[in-house]
């Protein structure tokens, strides 16, 4: 394989990115071997090469082009302010950056943070979003652990990563703000080689057949044939769904393609049209 040739991807050593980092770039064929404390790794099937580094250092070295590509929360890359392609959302480590005060504290609205001094790891997209909604509050800034900066006295408010809520719980804070959604992006330098614009497309195609497969399921089921025509408008798949006989006189097997988000409503229509022996089984990868 031609080294120089190498398309070198960007993901994060170990944290909330890093396995699902991982795992997407197995389900796309390209393997990576992880050793413990190795930095640095070579595809052995692919024109790819891994770094693997702490993620706020990530938008930098796809920026300066040390890194071609690089998967990063949208957090950090729209805080590191640095110039480069969103190329994919990806659609895992989902979260929000969300302003907290101790829960015991009045709310009525933004307002009300005028005047007060905010703990955060996120100074600049919380700073947007004061000036944009006219607050005068100090920011403060910290790296991490900032839960804790109103229990000590550090700050009055937090702003910081919101999923499931449970360490502002833990910590006697209530969200009174959502600013800022984030999940995994694939960013990508702007100045890529031809060649290495070729390799990027070929990710993306895998990436958006596992996407697409995820977001789909395999459906088999029998019908009697004077309910196909029903059937048929209600999951019409791809092209068009598959029937074949029974051994059965009189009832088919109906194979098609459903997604996901309408998937139950599918399912009720398909049973009050006369649907039996319903299958539904996951798609591994889908090309359309
Ligand atoms: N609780 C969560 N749920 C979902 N996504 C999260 C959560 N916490 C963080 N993330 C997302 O995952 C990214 C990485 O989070 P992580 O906590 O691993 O970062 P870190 O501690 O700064 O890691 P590093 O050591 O690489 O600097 C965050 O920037 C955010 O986009
Ligand atoms: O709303 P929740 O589901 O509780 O998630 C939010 C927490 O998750 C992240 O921290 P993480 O657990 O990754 O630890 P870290 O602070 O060491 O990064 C983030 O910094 C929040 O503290
Ligand atoms: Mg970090």
């Amino acid at each position: 394989m031609n080294k120089e040739g190498n398309i070198r991807i960007a993901i994060q050593k170990s944290g909330r990115l890093s396995e699902d980092s991982i795992a997407l770039f197995k389900e796309c064929g390209i393997k990576l071997e992880m050793g413990k404390g190795r930095l640095k790794s070579e595809s052995s099937n692919f024109q790819a090469e891994f770094l693997f580094l702490r993620d706020d250092d990530i938008p930098g070295y796809v920026e300066d082009g040390v890194a071609d590509l690089g998967i990063v929360g949208e957090n950090v890359l729209v805080e590191s302010e640095k110039d480069v392609i969103v190329s994919k959302k990806l659609g895992f480590s989902k979260c929000r950056l969300s302003i907290a005060i101790p829960r015991e504290d009045p709310f009525e609205g933004p307002a009300d943070l005028d005047g007060k001094s905010i703990a955060t790891s996120y100074p600049k997209i919380l700073g947007q979003y004061l000036s944009e909604n006219n607050i005068e509050a100090q920011i403060h800034e910290i790296s991490g652990s900032v839960e804790i900066a109103p229990s000590i006295g550090l700050a009055d408010a937090v702003c910081d990563i919101v999923s499931s809520g449970s360490t502002l719980l833990s910590n006697g804070l209530k969200e009174v703000q959502k600013i800022f959604k984030s999940e995994a992006v694939l960013i990508a330098n702007n100045n890529l080689s031809d060649h290495k614009k070729a390799l990027l497309d070929k990710i993306l195609f895998r990436i958006n057949a596992v996407q697409k497969a995820q977001d789909n399921k395999y459906i088999l089921l029998n019908a009697p044939n004077d309910k196909l025509d029903e059937i048929i408008t209600i999951i019409s798949g791809m092209k068009s769904p598959t029937v074949l006989p029974l051994a059965i006189e009189g009832w088919s097997s109906v194979h098609s393609v459903l997604e996901e988000r309408e998937f139950w409503e599918k399912i009720e229509a398909l049973r009050n049209a006369g649907a039996e022996g319903i299958l539904v089984v996951p798609i591994e990868k889908m090309i359309l």
